[in-house]
């Protein structure tokens, strides 16, 4: 097991109030957020929310992550049940440092793509190896996505956590974000 669970307690939010899990995993934490009682014979409305401090904290219009986190949360709120799981993988895993510094390539012409192998990185570096030991400690064995990202949906199924059907998340589109999310469906594979 490479993943500890460490605790949880209650977290009340603008939309409802979760159980909030902390796990640590390869020296990281990651959290679950969970509404309801889960059970493995149920299909569980879920969302695997990557890091995004500038899209989630500070209200970035550069990318479209503050809003899906909050539609996300709004939807499982409005099942009574379902998880969450906000992984620390800031910058797709490159951290918030060398995000910014993608942010200036971008910023003298570069897509978000090229931005990352100009800096040394792979375009994704995310890590989804945890996720069946996340899923098993909170006992859910199917899920409905929400998601764009076919990695996502690669990386359950190959973990044996069925994806039951996938809800696409297209929310708080603006003029400063076209170009991204134009480029995650054109050089990340995305899904309309
Ligand atoms: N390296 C880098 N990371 C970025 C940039 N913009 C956003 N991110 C990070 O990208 C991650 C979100 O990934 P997205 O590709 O927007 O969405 P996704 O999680 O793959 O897919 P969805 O499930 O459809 O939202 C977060 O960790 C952000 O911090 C950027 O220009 N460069
Ligand atoms: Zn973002």
């Amino acid at each position: 097991m490479s993943l500890r669970f460490i605790s949880q307690a209650e977290l009340p939010t603008e939309f409802g109030t979760f159980q909030v899990h902390v796990f640590e995993h390869k020296g990281q934490e990651h959290l679950a957020l969970v509404m309801g009682s889960l059970s493995e014979s149920d299909v569980i409305l879920t969302r695997i929310h990557s890091e995004c401090l500038t899209g989630d904290g500070l209200f970035s219009l550069r990318c479209d992550c503050g809003p899906q986190l909050a539609h996300a949360m709004q939807a499982i709120q409005k099942a009574g049940q379902g998880v969450l799981i906000y992984l620390r993988q800031e910058g797709r895993g490159i951290g918030l440092t060398e995000k910014i510094k993608a942010y200036q390539l971008q910023d003298q012409g570069m897509d978000t793509f090229d931005a990352n192998i100009k800096l040394g990185h792979a375009a994704d570096s995310r890590d989804y190896g945890m996720l069946k030991e996340v899923f098993a400690h909170l006992n859910v064995k199917q899920v409905d996505l929400m998601t764009n990202n076919p990695d996502k949906i690669e990386a359950l199924e190959s973990q044996g956590i069925s994806v039951h059907k996938r809800i696409p998340l297209h929310v708080g589109h603006n003029p400063h974000n076209k170009r991204y999310i134009d480029t995650k469906r054109n050089r990340f594979k995305h899904l309309d």
